[in-house]
């Protein structure tokens, strides 16, 4: 009679199979990572990355919003983060680039894990970290989580296992990110310490994109030229690479700004583009259009009026707002969508302004705030917030404005963070 451990080897193998066979030759598609997702929102949570004050306007045309970044990220900033953005409206990812970034409140917030692989930099970047990231799961957080979770000890030999299941099942749930990094004068190529000598021409890329897909089986092969985009050269490297994959989706990042430099990589053969930059660049620039509009404004401005203040302040063809927006491949007239977007944001803040000299004085607490903003019809950004949001989010745009009063006011209170905010 074949013994158990018999039976457990064929089964495996049997699962092996036809995890193969569903990568290579059926015609299915396995990889987690959907492939609806044609553009990536890149949200880096250090405090100088500001988000738009309505950010979810912008976000809702995107696939996926990508939480992490090189510099000054830490386990704080990105509950942080998540917690603003997570769902509003779409899925998060959490991308660590460091092991303490991970915490059992960011596994919780984000609906995905990516887990940066370096395929040409230092072996820090490829398995050290990673290293010390599963000894974290198992010695750290795997331990706190049950002892969060379970009622009772379970004492020490299941209690060992159960941990090194978790860390194996988060493991196995995350999706591995092969990073090709080709813009020596970025935060990522200083973080994985990538050199003039592992800049790989279009050959070697390929090649080791080969490695990624059928021996990591990484989800998502990235080419990466953070903070600049990558022009020809980029161009010649996802077309080699492109041709080599089959099951891994390939993402390309950097300097994305126009409409024509993410078709160019599309038609290259990136399944999809990453954006980051000029989505904080947004926040930049609406902080000092809000603060302008202010000063030049009446409470009681129309829509009218704040367009046509606007269109003399600034050409909104060239704002980061459309240019973000016309990083997303799917969206017509991106121009006409950022001057809506941008009017409806100097609306808000015009109307923050207003309750925020109203109420001044006049609440005291917490709980008083609340009362006060329940009672209005109606909130800065309120419509717009709930039109993009849904039932589900009733409460998002008062607690927004809440965080975002609570501070002026001098109020002792739970806030959203809000210092994430570029008109906090
Ligand atoms: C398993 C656990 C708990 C954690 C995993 C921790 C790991 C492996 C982190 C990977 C660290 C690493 C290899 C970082 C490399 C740098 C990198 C690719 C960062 C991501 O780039 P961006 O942050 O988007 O780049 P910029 O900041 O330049 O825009
Ligand atoms: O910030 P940018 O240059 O858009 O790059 C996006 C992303 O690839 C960074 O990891």
């Amino acid at each position: 009679m074949p013994s158990f451990d018999a039976i457990a080897r064929t089964f495996e193998s049997a699962t092996r199979t036809i995890s193969l066979a569903g990568r290579t030759v059926l015609p299915v598609d396995t990889n987690p990572v959907p492939a609806e997702w044609e553009h990536i929102t890149k949200i880096d949570p250090e405090e100088a990355k500001k988000l738009p004050l309505l950010f979810p306007l912008y976000l809702q045309h995107t696939g996926a919003l990508e939480v992490g970044g090189s510099k000054d990220v830490t386990g704080q900033n990105t509950e942080e983060t998540l917690e603003l953005v997570s769902g509003r409206p779409r899925p998060a990812i959490q991308e660590p680039s460091g092991v303490r970034q991970v915490t059992e409140r960011t596994r919780e917030q984000a609906d995905y894990f990516a887990v940066p692989q370096v395929l040409n930099g230092d072996t820090e970047a490829i398995v050290g970290t990673l290293g010390s990231g599963i000894e974290y799961l198992r010695e750290e957080l795997g331990p706190e989580y049950l002892d969060d979770k379970l009622p009772i000890p379970l004492g020490e030999g299941l209690e060992r296992r159960v941990v090194s299941l978790f860390s194996a099942w988060t493991l196995q749930e995350a999706v591995f990110e092969a990073y090709i990094i080709m813009n020596l004068d970025s935060a990522a190529a200083r973080e994985a310490s990538v050199t003039e000598d592992d800049l790989l021409s279009p050959q070697e890329a390929k090649q080791r994109a080969m490695v990624a897909e059928t021996v990591f089986e990484s989800e998502i092969v990235y080419l990466e030229y953070s903070g600049t985009f990558g022009g020809e050269e980029a161009v010649e490297i996802l077309e080699d690479v492109s041709d080599a994959l089959s099951w891994s989706r390939l993402w390309y990042g950097g300097g994305l700004d126009s409409r024509e430099n993410v078709e160019a990589v599309l038609e290259a053969g990136a399944d999809a583009v990453v954006v980051g930059n000029v989505f904080h660049e947004i926040a930049d620039e609406e902080a000092d259009l809000c603060a302008d509009a202010v000063e030049a404004l009446s409470a009681d401005a129309t829509h009218g009026d704040i367009e046509s203040w606007l269109s003399d302040e600034c050409d909104v063809a060239e704002t980061s707002a459309a240019e973000y927006l016309s990083t997303i491949p799917s969206l017509s007239n991106p121009t006409a969508r950022a001057r809506e977007y941008l009017v409806s944001t100097i609306e808000a803040a015009l109307a923050l302004e207003a309750l925020r000299s109203e109420l001044d004085g006049e609440v005291t607490s917490e709980a008083e705030l609340a009362t006060a903003l329940d009672r209005r019809d109606e909130l800065p950004g309120g419509i717009e917030l709930s039109n993009v949001l849904g039932d589900d989010e009733q409460s998002f745009p008062r607690d927004l404005v809440a965080g975002l009063l609570a501070e002026d006011l001098d109020l002792d209170a739970e806030a959203l963070p809000v210092e994430h905010i570029s008109v906090a």
